[in-house]
Order: structure tokens, then sequence, then C-alpha cells
């Protein structure tokens, strides 16, 4: 197996647990600096369980991995907020706070990662609105904005303090194919100015209109694009 020189993500034997049930195992694999890959296999493959071990939501008990520089598996409670500084995660369901304005979600995050000069805040908050093309949207409520500008905003949320990698579940799972296609361009640019990605998908044409490595989860197993064939048409 070939590895990688700069890698932001590397497992080595991981298995993966839901309570006593193994959903993956033998799972090792890399993701370079700035790479884009795709995350597939069916419903209930261990999709959501991978990712979820990588941002140190799902405890890693078996095998080694390393995210943006942390050891998962010796990461401590007290760590977990500063691997989360360092990775962007992005869900289908957007989790916004719906009681606030799109700058003070955003505010709300910076002020938690340790962001004190107002100006700052400001400042960052502007920035990262302008990047997902929302940027007259700062003063509105979640709620007056539609299903993809609100995904933009969890975006530009994620982008908050520029990560090295973005965590991406399923993230145009609830858009229709038009908006899908907005919200993929942006990953691609966000990826082009040097943010890894890993994505889970289902989406067939987002894989066939954006080609790129991709990784899957069959039948407790993962198998990676850059390594083997797979065929794509068996579930994904
Ligand atoms: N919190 C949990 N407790 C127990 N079992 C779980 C939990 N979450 C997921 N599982 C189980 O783990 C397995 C993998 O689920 P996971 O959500 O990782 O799959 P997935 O590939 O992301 O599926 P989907 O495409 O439907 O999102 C499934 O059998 C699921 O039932």
């Amino acid at each position: 197996m070939e590895f990688s020189s700069n890698p932001v993500v590397t497992l080595q034997k991981v298995s993966i647990f839901q309570e006593v049930n193994t959903i993956l195992s033998d799972v090792t694999f890399s993701i370079d600096k700035g790479e884009f890959v795709y995350l597939v296999g069916r419903t209930g493959s261990g999709k959501s369980s991978l990712l979820k071990t990588l941002y140190a939501d799902l405890p890693l008990k078996m095998g080694s991995a390393q995210v943006a520089g942390y050891n998962i598996q010796s990461l401590t409670w007290k760590q977990v907020p500063f691997l989360r500084r360092k990775i962007g995660i992005v869900f289908q369901d957007f989790q916004l706070l719906f009681d606030r304005s799109v700058a003070e979600n955003l505010r709300f995050v910076l002020k938690a990662t340790g962001w004190k000069d107002k100006s700052k805040i400001k400042g960052r908050i502007s920035e990262v609105l302008m990047r997902v093309g929302l940027d007259s949207a700062a003063n509105k409520m979640p709620h007056q904005l539609s299903g993809g500008e609100q995904q933009r905003v969890v975006i530009a949320r994620a982008l908050l303090n520029e990560p090295v990698i973005l965590f991406a579940d399923e993230p145009t799972g609830n858009l229709d194919p038009d908006v899908t296609d907005g919200i993929m361009r942006l990953f691609e640019e966000i990826n082009k100015s040097g943010t890894a990605i890993l994505m889970a998908t289902h989406n067939h044409q987002t894989l066939q209109r954006y080609p790129r490595r991709i990784i899957k989860c069959e039948q407790g197993r993962v198998l990676d694009s850059s390594r083997e064939d797979f065929s794509l048409v068996d579930g994904i």
C-alpha cells in the first residue's frame, strides 16, 4: 500500500462499533491535505459511524486514527473541542439555531471557540458569508432562508476556523437537484482553496458530475477506488 506524503486523516486497522456490534473492521486509508473523497455505501453500511469516529463523536476502541494532527484513540474529552476547531462538520439536517440571526449563529461558534475581539469576529463573519455567497444574509433569521441558503450558512459556520478538512454527512440529502449542484460547486471551490473534504453521499449524479476518489463501505469493510476497482452500481 502507498502511504500519502501529507495526510490530514490516517486510519490504521480501525474497527468501528455501535454498542456491541462491529460495523466496520480492518479500516486502513489516508486522506491527503487538499484531497476530495466521497464516502459511499448502502444505508446502514457504516458511513455516519465512520465519520462520527473521525470527529470524535463515537469512541475509537480498536486501531489508530490521526485527524488534523490529533490521535483519536487517545483523545481526552477535554481535547475534543481543540480537534473540532481544526475540522468542519456539515450535516444533512442543517442544525442552525432558529431563535437567532445568521450572524448570531456564526458569532456563537466563534465565541465558543475562543474568539474575543469584536471587530475580528465581525470581519470573520463577513468573510465566511461572502465565501458562501450570502453576504446580504447576516441579519436574516434562518427561517427566512431557503433550504439551500440554510445549508450555505452551515458551510460558512464549518469554515469559521479555517479547517484543514470538512466532514460532510449527506450535505445535499434534503435539497433538490439544482440546489444540490450549487452546493457541490461551493464544495469544489472550498476544496480548490486547500481544504480537504470527506463527503458521504447517496447521490449518483453528484458522483458522475464531480468524479473523485471514492471510499465505499460494504459488508463490514472499506473499499477504496484508489487501491482497487469496484462497482458503484451495487448499492450506494
Ligand atoms: N446510535 C446507535 N446505536 C446503535 N446502533 C447504531 C447507532 N447508530 C447507528 N447504528 C447502527 O450502525 C449501523 C451503521 O449505521 P450508520 O448510520 O453508520 O450507516 P450509514 O451508512 O451512515 O447509513 P445511512 O446511509 O442510512 O445514513 C446500522 O446497522 C445502524 O443501525
